[in-house]
């Protein structure tokens, strides 16, 4: 397959929240869209209003709540939802699905099959997990659908300032070339560059781990401190997604440009960004459930310090700001004592990952 011979006729986007939203409104400066909505009542509010989590859908994005719609006249297709229902809607799609079709996921999570006990329970406590019963998104689309032409988009792409056609770029990774240039093709607009990395493993590792800094972040932000003690924050945290990013399989490269410090930078700095959101009302002094209850309020980095978690004994990995935030977000420590902890963590050397 050669990437001129991709249909240009419609592509489709699955998500009609924050970032699918916006995305189906990049796509759409280049080609007709067919937005999936799940919900028949969304859909109808959607198409009665043209506004879709608050932005003014283009003209040329149609809506559908057909799956089988989406996957007959779209090749290239973009599953834009948050991780916990990636792998039901993928089971679903998956018979409506064969070798033409291409998946660009925008999806900053990870799939977890946590391991139960021979007689089926769960174990106590969290469980240590290893590679295996981890997933990226990517895997995740090969595992469960036939579709081999994979790829996924990340960087720093707060959606409220992409809806306002701001000035931004993000990461096309895929194995393939011809995967990356059709996500150039559709996507490329006048105030939206699009780069290329052929490492797509760990293009989503560093969307996925930038979240639990973001949420770092938030947490010094709620409690007043400076840029000084965030500044330490994002670079002791970008060591730390790299020690684990490698541990997983992803080399160094993607964690230096604008999937890794780039999206970290604007998650950690930014208000608008759900994960720092969380990290702030924590410090506030509000519990993790009551600001889960909010309404709109996705945050994978939530999961993915848990997942993480599970994952650090098994690789024996040095990390401790992940070590910290699940411990404030899931056992009840303080921001304050977890601050008080890292401040005290035997020093290390600045650079040890090239
Ligand atoms: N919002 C951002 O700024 C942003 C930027 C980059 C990446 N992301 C990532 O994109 C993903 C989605 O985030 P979001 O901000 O769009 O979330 P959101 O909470 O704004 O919206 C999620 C949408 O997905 C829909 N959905 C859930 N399951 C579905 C299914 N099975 N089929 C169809 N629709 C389904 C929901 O109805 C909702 O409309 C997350 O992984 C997030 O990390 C978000
Ligand atoms: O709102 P967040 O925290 O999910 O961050 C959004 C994007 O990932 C920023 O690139």
């Amino acid at each position: 397959m050669n990437s001129k011979n991709i249909s240009n006729k419609l592509v489709g986007v699955i998500g009609a929240g924050g970032f699918g939203t916006a995305i189906a409104n990049l796509l759409a400066y280049n080609t007709d869209v067919l937005l999936y909505v799940r919900k028949q009542t969304s859909a109808d509010e959607i198409e009665k209003t043209r506004i879709s989590a608050g932005q003014v859908l283009a003209p040329n994005i149609i809506i559908t709540t057909v799956l089988k719609d989406l996957t007959k006249y779209c090749q290239v297709i973009f599953p834009i939802i948050p991780s916990q229902g990636a792998k039901e809607l993928l089971k679903e799609l998956a018979p409506l699905l064969d070798l033409q079709h291409i998946l660009i996921h925008g999806i900053k999570g990870l799939d977890v099959n946590w391991p139960h006990k021979s007689d089926g329970e769960k174990p106590m406590g969290l469980p240590e997990l290893n590679r295996s019963h981890v997933k990226t998104m990517s895997e995740l689309i090969t595992a469960e659908t036939p579709v081999n032409q994979v790829g996924c988009i990340a960087g720093p792409n707060l959606a409220s300032e992409l809806a306002q056609n701001q000035p931004a770029a993000i990461v096309m990774s895929s194995a393939s070339k011809m995967v990356t240039e059709i996500g150039q093709r559709f996507l490329r607009s006048d105030n939206f560059q699009v780069y290329t990395n052929t490492d797509m493993i760990g293009v989503e590792l560093c969307g996925v781990l930038k979240n639990i800094i973001a949420i770092g972040a938030g947490c010094l932000s709620g409690l007043g401190y400076g840029e000084n003690a965030k500044a330490l924050l994002i670079s002791r945290g970008l060591v730390e997604m790299i020690h684990i990013g490698k541990a997983m399989g992803a080399s160094v490269q993607p964690f230096l440009g604008l999937a890794g410090i780039g999206d970290l930078v604007a998650t950690c700095a930014s208000k608008l960004s759900r994960n720092y959101t969380v990290g702030y009302r924590l410090a506030q002094g509000e519990t993790l459930s009551q600001i889960l209850n909010t309404a709109g309020l996705t945050a994978e980095g939530v999961y993915t310090a848990k997942t993480i978690r599970g994952l650090i004994a098994h690789y024996k990995l040095r990390a401790p700001i992940t070590e910290m935030m699940y411990r404030v977000l899931f056992e009840g420590v303080s921001v304050q004592e977890a601050i008080n902890y890292l401040m005290k963590y035997p020093l290390n050397v600045d650079v040890d990952f090239i």
